[in-house]
């Protein structure tokens, strides 16, 4: 793997929806900067920098006030890009780790120093070689009070992952909905099953993010609205939102961040639950201290 790749827009439009004062980008990454922080050898795509100078210029331009950037897996178990981000963002930002399993108590400790209240646990294949469940549940079990864990998986998995995700004692984020197909539409076998599972347990949040990766129809993404806004009616209070930016992997379909903007009222259209989807869901998990 030699070149690296551009995955983001490099104009994205003004959205036509204006987020309300303090809106949060729950769901967000820093690609190095490489000569500063170097990509993992175990990274399955290699991208151009996309740095925090970058990241915030956006946030400014699309009227979001905080982000929560989270360990992208082309960094692997060295949070120290993230950690410079966090650490430059004068307080608008905090993050999600990827970690060694093996972790101490003092490593966790100073991650929660860093702004760090979360750990991501990645399944999909064709972004990490291996995740060993028993070491990821011994972890999180350790985790520093306020926590969770974020949970990247396809829907394909989801009934696996069942026992293993049963027994994680401390809330669970599951990145983009566990991607289900949004073509089935609302009522689809990917939305029941996931449904069930929310149902499972009261503490399980989700990300109704990634339209751009889960309707390849392309913008403006109407199966995607059609399928999740009624799971954001539903949940409203366990629901959050991310741009995804800069969009890993994404190179060949890159979305417009304005028009991903734009989705929010057409997934949450009532003044209320924008509020609960963009600040106060993601104020209770990530500035909860
Ligand atoms: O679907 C993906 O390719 C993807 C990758 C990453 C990552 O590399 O961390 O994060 C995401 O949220 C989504």
């Amino acid at each position: 793997m030699s070149e690296r790749i551009v995955s983001w827009h490099g104009a994205p439009s003004k959205p036509a929806y204006t987020p309300p004062p303090g809106a949060i980008d729950a769901h967000c990454h820093v690609f190095g900067p490489m000569a500063r922080f170097p990509f993992s050898a175990k990274a399955k795509y290699l991208p151009q920098d996309a740095g925090p100078d970058m990241l915030f210029a956006l946030r400014d331009h699309l009227g979001f006030a905080k982000n929560v950037i989270v360990q992208a897996s082309c960094h692997g178990t060295d949070n120290a890009a993230t950690l410079d981000a966090i650490a430059r963002s004068n307080g608008k930002a905090r993050g999600v780790a990827v970690v060694d399993p093996a972790i101490s108590e003092e490593g966790l400790a100073a991650l929660h120093d860093g702004g760090i209240r979360g750990i991501r646990f990645n399944f999909l294949k064709r972004l990490v070689d291996d995740a060993p469940r028993d070491k990821f549940l011994e972890v999180a079990k350790r985790l520093p009070r306020g926590w969770h864990v974020v949970i990247y998986f396809e829907a394909d998995i989801l009934e696996d992952l069942r026992p293993f995700m049963d027994a994680i004692p401390v809330p669970l984020v599951i990145d983009h909905m566990g991607r289900p197909d949004v073509r089935q539409g609302p009522d689809g076998a990917d939305m029941k099953a996931f449904r069930a599972f929310l149902d499972s347990r009261p503490d399980i949040w989700f990300k109704a993010t990634c339209p751009d990766r889960l309707d390849a129809a392309g913008a403006p993404w109407d199966a995607f609205a059609r399928a999740v806004a009624p799971l954001v009616a539903d949940y409203q209070d366990r629901v959050l939102w991310g741009t995804d930016w800069p969009h890993p992997n994404m190179q060949s379909a890159i979305p417009d961040d304005g028009h991903l903007v734009d989705m929010i009222p057409r997934i949450a259209p009532t003044v209320e639950l924008q509020r609960k989807l963009l600040i106060d869901n993601p104020t209770a998990l990530y500035w909860a201290d």
